[in-house]
């Protein structure tokens, strides 16, 4: 047997369609389209990849964009004199601060991400919008995780009383994954590093999402026939070189459906942050 693939590129467009058409609408309405703030600090040359296919997606869809280039040097308080600025500006529905950040202000990365207005939050990562998310409140949620279960509806694959696993236990990737599978009716349990028989539990999945960040960790023998799994790792093993956390390969004689990477999740979570720039702009405008 050999797995569907589920092509990123395939369901990041329908996101990205059903985005330009509302951003269209509110430029129609209110005379206005969509903003997006994206503030990169220093020069890691990964995020320069992403913030660069944020910003391409965000001039294909009529949304304005504005990349911050700030450099390596930059101390906690001026970058939050950006993001105080950008929260003022009515250009702007969106603000993310690119992560990692440099290591000099690393330790202030709550601090500096809770300065975001909630309302322009389009990470989904302030207090505000992850309580929301987990009590069930419309909120902004947060791309990657949000992503994978539009997928997972888009491609007509069952949650509700479906058993899901999640390996990794992440604010950005495990811990909302976990919520959004659950508000979706699945049983859900997460593994991370610390998890004993990992295997056996994981074989259990219907539905098996790897946040890891490690190259190729899932390996056949953990994956039960049929089940959907969901690669959320990016790993640079050279540099051209770019595989997920689940050991693409052989996972896909057993498993029913697998994302790939790169091509996978990776788009998804910038068609998702396109949508949470909108809904941003959609609450802003009306
Ligand atoms: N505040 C913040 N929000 C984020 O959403 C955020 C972040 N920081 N820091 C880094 C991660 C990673 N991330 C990706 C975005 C696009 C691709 C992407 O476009 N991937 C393509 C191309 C990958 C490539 O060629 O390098 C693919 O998987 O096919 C991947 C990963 C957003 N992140």
């Amino acid at each position: 047997m050999s797995a569907k693939i589920l092509e990123g590129k395939f369901f990041a467009q329908q996101l990205k369609d059903d985005a330009g058409r509302r951003a269209a609408a509110l430029q129609e309405k209110y005379g206005r389209a969509p903003g997006l703030a994206v503030i990169r600090v220093g020069n890691d040359p990964a995020s320069e990849v992403y913030v660069r296919n944020k910003d391409k997606a965000c001039a294909a869809l009529g949304i304005y964009s504005e990349v911050i280039a700030m450099p390596e040097e930059t101390s906690k308080d001026e970058l939050i004199a950006k993001i105080d600025a950008l929260n003022a500006d009515e250009k702007i529905d969106g603000i993310l601060v690119q992560l990692p950040l440099p290591a000099q202000i690393a330790q202030f990365e709550a601090e500096i991400l809770n300065r975001i207005d909630p309302s322009k939050d389009v990470d989904g990562f302030h207090p505000v919008n992850v309580g929301k998310m987990v009590t069930g409140e419309p909120a902004l949620l947060p791309c990657t995780p949000a992503g994978c279960i539009r997928m997972l509806e888009m491609a007509g694959i069952e949650i509700a009383g479906k058993r899901a696993v999640v390996i990794g236990r992440s604010n950005i990737v495990g811990k909302p994954m976990f919520h959004l599978l659950m508000a979706k009716n699945a049983t859900v349990t997460v593994c991370h590093s610390r998890t004993e028989n990992l295997a056996e539990i994981t074989r259990q999945a219907d539905i098996l999402v790897a946040a890891i960040g490690k190259p190729n960790f899932v390996k056949k023998d953990m994956v039960k026939k049929g089940a959907t799994v969901i690669d959320v790792g990016i790993n640079r093993i050279a540099p051209k070189k770019l595989v997920g956390d689940v050991d693409f390969e052989a996972v896909s004689e057993v498993a029913g459906a697998i994302t790939p990477v790169p091509g996978g999740v990776g788009l998804l979570t910038v068609a998702m942050l396109m949508q949470n720039v909108v809904q941003a702009a959609e609450a802003h405008l009306q």
